[in-house]
C-alpha cells in the first residue's frame, strides 16, 4: 500500500497489531444477521459521518502506557482524554472484528457484545482502534466509571450499521452529577460483573459493582 493511503497510527499503538479504521466482518455471518446489523430501530441514535470523528487517530484521546504500581493494569496501556470531554458526549467508535458465536475467540479480553440476541460480538483482540485500551474503573477510580460503551448506529453513505461507541457518562439514572472527563484523566468504563466473574475475580475481590456491557 503506498504510504499516502496507509492510515496513520495513534501514538503508542502496538506495532504488531492491525489498526482498523473500519470494522471487519466475519465471512461466516449469515446475510440475515448482516441485515439485522443494518436495520436500525425507529428510535435509533444515528451518528452522521461528521460526528464519527476522523478515519484515523482520534484527537480526543491518547493511548498511554501505565507505569504506576498502584494501578491494577500496571505494565499495560490505558486510554486518556486529550482534552476536556463534556458529560454525555461521544468519544469514539469501538473498532474490531464483527463475528458470530461460532467464531468467537473465547480467550479474548477485547470482545464486546454487539447484538446479544443474534450472538454477535465485536472483538478488538487481533486488531482495533484506540477504544480497545479503555480500562475498567475497579481499583482505579473510587468514584465509579466516567464513560460507558453504548450502542450506536453509524451512517456510511446509504448504509446504517450497528456499532458500539464509547461515550462520556451523562447524569444518568443514578442521579449522580455528570462530571465529564478532564484533560489527562483516564477514560474508565464498567466491564460488568460478568467480565470479572469469568476471570475468577468476583465480588469477593471487591469487584461488586453493577452489571455493565462488556464481553459477548
Ligand atoms: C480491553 S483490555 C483494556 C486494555 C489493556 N489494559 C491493554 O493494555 O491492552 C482489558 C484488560 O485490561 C486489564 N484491565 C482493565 N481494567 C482493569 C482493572 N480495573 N483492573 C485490572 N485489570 C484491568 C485486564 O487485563 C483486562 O483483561
Amino acid at each position: 500500500m503506498p504510504s499516502s493511503t496507509r492510515p496513520q497510527l495513534p501514538k503508542n499503538w502496538p506495532p504488531h497489531l492491525p489498526y482498523l479504521i473500519q470494522p471487519t466482518y466475519s465471512p461466516s455471518l449469515l446475510s440475515s444477521t448482516l441485515a439485522t446489523l443494518r436495520t436500525p430501530p425507529p428510535n435509533a441514535q444515528i451518528l452522521a459521518s461528521q460526528q464519527q470523528g476522523p478515519a484515523g487517530p482520534s484527537p480526543l484521546v491518547r493511548i498511554r502506557p501505565i507505569s504506576d504500581p498502584a494501578h491494577p493494569a500496571n505494565g499495560q496501556h490505558g486510554l486518556f482524554a486529550a482534552r476536556d470531554l463534556p458529560p454525555g458526549s461521544f468519544i469514539l467508535l469501538y473498532g474490531g472484528h464483527v463475528h458470530g458465536a461460532e467464531d468467537a475467540d473465547p480467550g479474548s479480553d477485547y470482545d464486546l457484545s454487539l447484538d446479544a440476541e443474534a450472538g454477535v460480538g465485536i472483538d478488538a483482540g487481533r486488531g482495533g482502534n484506540e477504544a480497545r485500551f479503555v480500562n475498567d474503573y475497579r481499583g482505579i477510580e473510587a468514584g465509579g466509571p466516567n464513560a460507558e460503551f453504548r450502542e450506536v448506529w453509524v451512517r456510511k453513505g446509504k448504509v446504517v450499521e450497528k456499532g458500539m461507541g464509547v461515550f462520556v457518562l451523562g447524569a444518568g439514572k443514578s442521579g449522580r452529577r455528570a462530571r465529564g472527563i478532564g484533560r489527562g484523566s483516564e477514560v474508565l468504563v464498567s466491564y460488568g460483573k460478568g467480565f470479572w466473574r469469568l476471570r475468577g475475580m468476583g465480588e469477593e475481590e471487591g469487584r461488586s459493582e453493577e452489571e455493565g456491557g462488556k464481553a459477548a
